[in-house]
Protein backbone atom coordinates (compact mmCIF):
# COMPACT_ATOMS: atom_id res chain seq x y z
CA UNK A 1 0.00 0.00 0.00
CA UNK A 2 1.08 3.34 -0.96
CA UNK A 3 0.57 6.90 1.48
CA UNK A 4 -2.78 7.44 0.25
CA UNK A 5 -3.86 3.87 0.48
CA UNK A 6 -3.71 3.11 -3.26
CA UNK A 7 -2.40 -0.25 -4.41
CA UNK A 8 0.73 -0.04 -6.10
CA UNK A 9 0.81 -0.84 -10.15
CA UNK A 10 4.28 -2.62 -9.47
CA UNK A 11 5.62 -4.32 -6.61
CA UNK A 12 8.16 -7.18 -7.05
CA UNK A 13 11.20 -8.47 -4.68
CA UNK A 14 14.02 -10.25 -4.90
CA UNK A 15 14.16 -10.45 -8.69
CA UNK A 16 17.03 -12.20 -9.88
CA UNK A 17 18.34 -12.60 -13.65
CA UNK A 18 21.32 -14.78 -15.21
CA UNK A 19 22.72 -15.52 -18.24
CA UNK A 20 25.32 -18.16 -18.53
CA UNK A 21 27.49 -17.30 -15.47
CA UNK A 22 26.84 -13.72 -15.36
CA UNK A 23 23.99 -11.91 -12.55
CA UNK A 24 22.46 -9.38 -14.85
CA UNK A 25 19.67 -8.36 -12.18
CA UNK A 26 20.45 -9.23 -8.27
CA UNK A 27 17.70 -9.33 -6.03
CA UNK A 28 15.93 -6.00 -7.43
CA UNK A 29 13.01 -4.49 -5.25
CA UNK A 30 10.72 -1.99 -5.97
CA UNK A 31 7.26 -0.73 -5.75
CA UNK A 32 6.00 1.70 -8.26
CA UNK A 33 2.85 3.64 -7.68
CA UNK A 34 -0.21 4.12 -10.02
CA UNK A 35 0.65 7.61 -12.49
CA UNK A 36 4.14 8.10 -11.72
CA UNK A 37 7.34 8.51 -14.24
CA UNK A 38 9.57 6.01 -13.33
CA UNK A 39 13.06 6.11 -14.46
CA UNK A 40 15.55 3.66 -14.26
CA UNK A 41 19.15 4.96 -14.34
CA UNK A 42 22.43 3.73 -14.86
CA UNK A 43 25.22 3.09 -17.20
CA UNK A 44 25.24 0.54 -20.62
CA UNK A 45 24.54 -2.85 -19.72
CA UNK A 46 23.95 -2.48 -16.00
CA UNK A 47 20.47 -4.54 -16.43
CA UNK A 48 17.57 -1.82 -16.66
CA UNK A 49 15.53 -3.46 -19.62
CA UNK A 50 16.03 -6.32 -17.89
CA UNK A 51 14.85 -5.41 -14.79
CA UNK A 52 11.80 -3.85 -16.82
CA UNK A 53 10.96 -6.18 -19.07
CA UNK A 54 10.75 -8.96 -15.86
CA UNK A 55 8.55 -6.07 -14.32
CA UNK A 56 6.16 -6.66 -17.03
CA UNK A 57 5.94 -10.21 -17.57
CA UNK A 58 7.69 -9.85 -20.90
CA UNK A 59 10.88 -11.85 -19.68
CA UNK A 60 10.63 -14.48 -16.61
CA UNK A 61 12.35 -13.87 -13.73
CA UNK A 62 14.87 -16.69 -12.15
CA UNK A 63 14.06 -16.10 -8.96
CA UNK A 64 11.82 -13.58 -7.03
CA UNK A 65 7.61 -12.80 -7.07
CA UNK A 66 5.54 -9.86 -7.36
CA UNK A 67 2.94 -8.03 -9.13
CA UNK A 68 2.02 -5.97 -12.20
CA UNK A 69 -0.96 -4.06 -12.80
CA UNK A 70 -2.73 -7.06 -10.31
CA UNK A 71 -1.24 -9.78 -11.88
CA UNK A 72 1.30 -12.51 -11.05
CA UNK A 73 4.52 -11.76 -13.11
CA UNK A 74 5.34 -15.19 -13.93
CA UNK A 75 1.98 -17.05 -14.02
CA UNK A 76 -0.05 -14.01 -15.37
CA UNK A 77 1.92 -12.71 -17.82
CA UNK A 78 0.72 -12.85 -20.82
CA UNK A 79 -2.68 -10.91 -18.98
CA UNK A 80 0.21 -7.90 -18.17
CA UNK A 81 1.27 -7.82 -21.59
CA UNK A 82 -2.43 -6.65 -23.08
CA UNK A 83 -2.03 -3.78 -20.94
CA UNK A 84 1.48 -2.43 -21.83
CA UNK A 85 3.09 -0.22 -24.50
CA UNK A 86 6.78 -0.50 -25.06
CA UNK A 87 9.04 1.23 -27.03
CA UNK A 88 12.10 -0.23 -27.79
CA UNK A 89 15.47 1.43 -27.63
CA UNK A 90 15.58 0.98 -31.63
CA UNK A 91 12.64 1.94 -33.89
CA UNK A 92 10.92 -1.44 -34.02
CA UNK A 93 8.03 -0.56 -36.73
CA UNK A 94 8.51 -1.35 -40.25
CA UNK A 95 10.46 1.48 -42.59
CA UNK A 96 9.56 -0.01 -45.80
CA UNK A 97 5.46 0.13 -44.68
CA UNK A 98 3.71 3.32 -44.52
CA UNK A 99 3.13 5.09 -41.72
CA UNK A 100 -0.92 4.59 -41.70
CA UNK A 101 0.12 0.61 -42.19
CA UNK A 102 2.08 0.64 -39.43
CA UNK A 103 -0.53 1.51 -37.49
CA UNK A 104 -2.86 -0.39 -38.68
CA UNK A 105 -0.33 -3.33 -38.22
CA UNK A 106 0.20 -2.41 -34.47
CA UNK A 107 -3.95 -2.17 -34.08
CA UNK A 108 -4.55 -5.57 -35.31
CA UNK A 109 -1.65 -7.38 -33.53
CA UNK A 110 -3.68 -5.66 -30.23
CA UNK A 111 -6.97 -6.51 -32.10
CA UNK A 112 -7.52 -2.87 -30.59
CA UNK A 113 -11.51 -2.26 -31.18
CA UNK A 114 -12.76 0.02 -33.95
CA UNK A 115 -9.30 -0.07 -35.61
CA UNK A 116 -9.84 2.05 -38.21
CA UNK A 117 -11.35 5.15 -36.60
CA UNK A 118 -8.41 4.61 -34.03
CA UNK A 119 -5.82 4.34 -36.82
CA UNK A 120 -7.68 7.76 -38.17
CA UNK A 121 -7.58 9.26 -34.93
CA UNK A 122 -3.73 8.61 -34.00
CA UNK A 123 -2.75 10.06 -37.83
CA UNK A 124 -4.77 13.05 -36.79
CA UNK A 125 -3.14 13.52 -33.01
CA UNK A 126 0.37 13.17 -34.35
CA UNK A 127 -0.26 15.43 -37.39
CA UNK A 128 0.27 13.04 -39.78
CA UNK A 129 -2.83 12.34 -41.64
CA UNK A 130 -1.78 14.24 -45.03
CA UNK A 131 1.38 12.06 -44.61
CA UNK A 132 -0.08 9.02 -43.99
CA UNK A 133 1.02 6.67 -47.27
CA UNK A 134 4.46 8.46 -46.51
CA UNK A 135 7.31 4.93 -45.75
CA UNK A 136 8.08 5.19 -42.00
CA UNK A 137 11.59 4.86 -43.17
CA UNK A 138 11.65 8.37 -44.42
CA UNK A 139 10.77 10.13 -41.72
CA UNK A 140 13.29 12.21 -39.20
CA UNK A 141 14.41 10.47 -35.90
CA UNK A 142 11.74 12.57 -34.29
CA UNK A 143 8.75 12.02 -36.26
CA UNK A 144 9.72 8.29 -35.93
CA UNK A 145 9.79 8.77 -32.48
CA UNK A 146 6.35 10.25 -32.22
CA UNK A 147 5.13 7.27 -34.57
CA UNK A 148 6.24 4.06 -32.61
CA UNK A 149 4.82 6.37 -29.24
CA UNK A 150 1.75 6.35 -31.32
CA UNK A 151 1.90 2.72 -31.99
CA UNK A 152 2.26 1.53 -29.23
CA UNK A 153 -0.60 3.76 -27.09
CA UNK A 154 -3.24 2.61 -29.90
CA UNK A 155 -4.45 0.27 -27.46
CA UNK A 156 -4.89 2.35 -24.46
CA UNK A 157 -2.17 0.77 -22.36
CA UNK A 158 -2.03 1.15 -18.41
CA UNK A 159 1.11 1.02 -18.53
CA UNK A 160 3.88 2.49 -20.86
CA UNK A 161 7.79 1.02 -20.73
CA UNK A 162 10.15 3.39 -22.89
CA UNK A 163 13.58 2.18 -23.14
CA UNK A 164 16.35 5.79 -23.85
CA UNK A 165 13.48 7.23 -25.86
CA UNK A 166 14.75 10.44 -26.72
CA UNK A 167 18.03 9.30 -28.22
CA UNK A 168 19.10 10.56 -31.09
CA UNK A 169 16.19 13.10 -31.16
CA UNK A 170 16.83 16.77 -31.09
CA UNK A 171 15.76 19.38 -28.02
CA UNK A 172 12.69 20.42 -29.13
CA UNK A 173 11.03 16.92 -30.21
CA UNK A 174 12.65 16.09 -26.98
CA UNK A 175 10.83 18.25 -24.56
CA UNK A 176 7.33 17.96 -26.78
CA UNK A 177 7.90 14.17 -25.95
CA UNK A 178 8.28 14.66 -22.21
CA UNK A 179 5.14 17.32 -22.55
CA UNK A 180 3.10 14.04 -23.95
CA UNK A 181 4.54 11.33 -21.28
CA UNK A 182 3.66 13.93 -18.60
CA UNK A 183 -0.30 13.93 -20.01
CA UNK A 184 -0.46 10.42 -20.06
CA UNK A 185 1.18 10.36 -16.42
CA UNK A 186 -1.48 12.58 -15.66
CA UNK A 187 -4.25 10.95 -17.04
CA UNK A 188 -2.98 8.00 -14.53
CA UNK A 189 -1.05 6.16 -17.19
CA UNK A 190 2.23 4.59 -15.17
CA UNK A 191 5.71 5.33 -17.16
CA UNK A 192 8.86 3.34 -17.07
CA UNK A 193 11.71 4.79 -18.75
CA UNK A 194 14.95 2.97 -19.21
CA UNK A 195 17.94 5.97 -19.65
CA UNK A 196 21.34 6.74 -18.95
CA UNK A 197 20.92 10.25 -19.91
CA UNK A 198 20.69 12.80 -17.02
CA UNK A 199 18.35 15.40 -18.85
CA UNK A 200 15.76 12.28 -19.16
CA UNK A 201 16.36 11.23 -15.42
CA UNK A 202 15.10 14.98 -14.13
CA UNK A 203 11.78 14.33 -15.76
CA UNK A 204 10.91 11.33 -13.60
CA UNK A 205 9.26 11.81 -10.47
CA UNK A 206 11.04 9.13 -9.40
CA UNK A 207 14.34 6.89 -9.57
CA UNK A 208 16.14 3.74 -9.15
CA UNK A 209 19.80 3.87 -10.24
CA UNK A 210 21.17 0.95 -11.45
CA UNK A 211 24.59 -0.23 -11.81
CA UNK A 212 26.20 -3.63 -12.28
CA UNK A 213 22.89 -5.86 -11.53
CA UNK A 214 22.13 -3.58 -8.14
CA UNK A 215 20.10 -1.15 -7.12
CA UNK A 216 21.79 1.04 -5.48
CA UNK A 217 19.05 3.70 -4.24
CA UNK A 218 15.72 4.51 -5.25
CA UNK A 219 13.40 6.86 -4.54
CA UNK A 220 11.67 10.13 -5.39
CA UNK A 221 13.95 12.06 -7.28
CA UNK A 222 13.67 15.32 -5.42
CA UNK A 223 14.89 12.99 -2.30
CA UNK A 224 17.61 11.26 -3.88
CA UNK A 225 20.40 13.95 -2.91
CA UNK A 226 19.28 13.87 0.39
CA UNK A 227 18.91 10.30 0.80
CA UNK A 228 22.58 10.06 -0.21
CA UNK A 229 24.10 13.04 1.86
CA UNK A 230 26.62 14.28 -0.19
CA UNK A 231 27.98 18.10 0.51
CA UNK A 232 29.53 20.37 -2.52
CA UNK A 233 31.18 23.06 -3.12
CA UNK A 234 31.25 25.02 -6.51
CA UNK A 235 34.43 27.12 -7.79
CA UNK A 236 34.70 28.89 -10.73
CA UNK A 237 38.15 30.77 -11.83
CA UNK A 238 41.38 30.28 -14.22
CA UNK A 239 43.17 27.17 -14.27
CA UNK A 240 40.71 24.78 -13.11
CA UNK A 241 42.08 21.46 -14.52
CA UNK A 242 45.08 22.64 -12.34
CA UNK A 243 42.85 22.87 -9.67
CA UNK A 244 41.17 19.85 -9.99
CA UNK A 245 44.42 17.27 -10.28
CA UNK A 246 45.41 19.20 -6.19
CA UNK A 247 42.01 19.15 -5.24
CA UNK A 248 41.28 15.14 -5.94
CA UNK A 249 44.44 14.29 -4.04
CA UNK A 250 43.14 15.68 -0.85
CA UNK A 251 41.48 13.74 1.96
CA UNK A 252 37.89 14.38 2.48
CA UNK A 253 37.89 15.15 -0.98
CA UNK A 254 35.30 12.05 -2.23
CA UNK A 255 35.11 13.81 -6.15
CA UNK A 256 35.82 16.83 -8.06
CA UNK A 257 33.05 17.13 -11.31
CA UNK A 258 33.61 19.43 -14.25
CA UNK A 259 29.95 21.28 -14.88
CA UNK A 260 30.47 23.69 -17.84
CA UNK A 261 32.71 26.87 -16.78
CA UNK A 262 33.12 25.29 -12.69
CA UNK A 263 34.24 22.97 -10.44
CA UNK A 264 32.03 20.83 -7.79
CA UNK A 265 34.07 19.50 -5.61
CA UNK A 266 31.91 16.91 -3.14
CA UNK A 267 32.50 15.08 0.04
CA UNK A 268 30.15 12.83 2.69
CA UNK A 269 31.77 14.49 5.29
CA UNK A 270 30.99 18.26 5.81
CA UNK A 271 34.01 19.46 8.24
CA UNK A 272 36.37 17.06 6.20
CA UNK A 273 35.27 18.83 3.24
CA UNK A 274 35.50 22.36 4.48
CA UNK A 275 38.96 21.99 6.03
CA UNK A 276 39.96 20.32 2.63
CA UNK A 277 39.10 23.33 0.56
CA UNK A 278 39.95 25.78 3.32
CA UNK A 279 43.88 26.31 1.98
CA UNK A 280 42.30 26.58 -1.94
CA UNK A 281 39.85 29.25 -0.77
CA UNK A 282 42.67 32.28 0.12
CA UNK A 283 43.08 31.95 -3.86
CA UNK A 284 41.11 35.46 -4.31
CA UNK A 285 41.02 34.54 -8.03
CA UNK A 286 38.60 32.08 -7.55
CA UNK A 287 35.29 32.25 -6.57
CA UNK A 288 33.61 29.50 -3.98
CA UNK A 289 29.72 28.66 -3.34
CA UNK A 290 28.07 26.30 -1.10
CA UNK A 291 25.44 24.55 -3.67
CA UNK A 292 23.15 21.80 -2.86
CA UNK A 293 24.14 18.17 -4.40
CA UNK A 294 22.08 17.37 -7.59
CA UNK A 295 21.29 14.58 -9.06
CA UNK A 296 24.39 14.91 -11.41
CA UNK A 297 26.69 14.67 -8.18
CA UNK A 298 25.29 11.78 -6.83
CA UNK A 299 25.04 9.73 -9.95
CA UNK A 300 28.53 10.63 -10.24
CA UNK A 301 29.21 9.72 -6.49
CA UNK A 302 27.20 6.21 -6.81
CA UNK A 303 28.92 4.68 -9.65
CA UNK A 304 32.61 5.46 -8.39
CA UNK A 305 31.45 3.82 -5.11
CA UNK A 306 29.70 0.71 -6.70
CA UNK A 307 31.90 -2.57 -7.69
CA UNK A 308 31.61 -3.85 -11.22
CA UNK A 309 30.40 -7.73 -10.21
CA UNK A 310 30.18 -8.27 -14.34
CA UNK A 311 34.21 -7.84 -14.57
CA UNK A 312 34.72 -9.68 -10.89
CA UNK A 313 32.59 -12.41 -12.63
CA UNK A 314 34.68 -12.50 -15.80
CA UNK A 315 37.46 -12.51 -14.01
CA UNK A 316 36.72 -15.28 -11.62
N1 LIG B 1 19.13 -12.49 -23.82
C1 LIG B 1 20.36 -12.24 -23.31
N2 LIG B 1 21.32 -13.18 -23.33
C2 LIG B 1 22.54 -12.95 -22.80
N3 LIG B 1 22.91 -11.79 -22.21
C3 LIG B 1 22.00 -10.80 -22.18
C4 LIG B 1 20.67 -10.97 -22.71
N4 LIG B 1 19.98 -9.81 -22.51
C5 LIG B 1 20.84 -8.97 -21.89
N5 LIG B 1 22.04 -9.56 -21.69
C6 LIG B 1 23.20 -8.96 -21.00
O1 LIG B 1 22.77 -8.49 -19.77
C7 LIG B 1 23.42 -7.28 -19.40
C8 LIG B 1 22.37 -6.23 -19.06
O2 LIG B 1 21.67 -5.87 -20.24
P1 LIG B 1 20.49 -4.81 -20.26
O3 LIG B 1 20.10 -4.61 -21.69
O4 LIG B 1 19.45 -5.21 -19.29
O5 LIG B 1 21.21 -3.53 -19.71
P2 LIG B 1 20.82 -2.00 -19.85
O6 LIG B 1 21.18 -1.39 -18.55
O7 LIG B 1 19.43 -1.87 -20.30
O8 LIG B 1 21.83 -1.52 -20.96
P3 LIG B 1 21.64 -0.57 -22.24
O9 LIG B 1 21.56 0.81 -21.70
O10 LIG B 1 22.89 -0.82 -23.01
O11 LIG B 1 20.40 -1.04 -22.92
C9 LIG B 1 24.29 -6.90 -20.58
O12 LIG B 1 25.60 -7.30 -20.29
C10 LIG B 1 23.71 -7.71 -21.73
O13 LIG B 1 24.71 -8.03 -22.65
Amino acid sequence: MTADGAQPVIEVKGLVKTFGDKTVVDEFDISVPKGAIYGFLGPNGSGKTTTIRMLCGLLTPDAGTGRCLGYDIVRQSDNIKEHVGYMTQKFSLYEDLTIRENLDFMARMYKVPERREKVNGALEELGLANRSHQLAGELSGGWKQRLALAACLLHRPDLLLLDEPTAGVDPKARRDFWDEIRRLSDAGVTVLVSTHYMDEAIQCDNIAYIAYGKKLIDGPAADIPDMVGLNTWRVEGPDLADLAVSLEGEDGIEQVARFGSALHVSGMDEKRLEAAIAPYRKDERRIWSRRQAGLEEVFIHLMSGSTDNFARAKAG
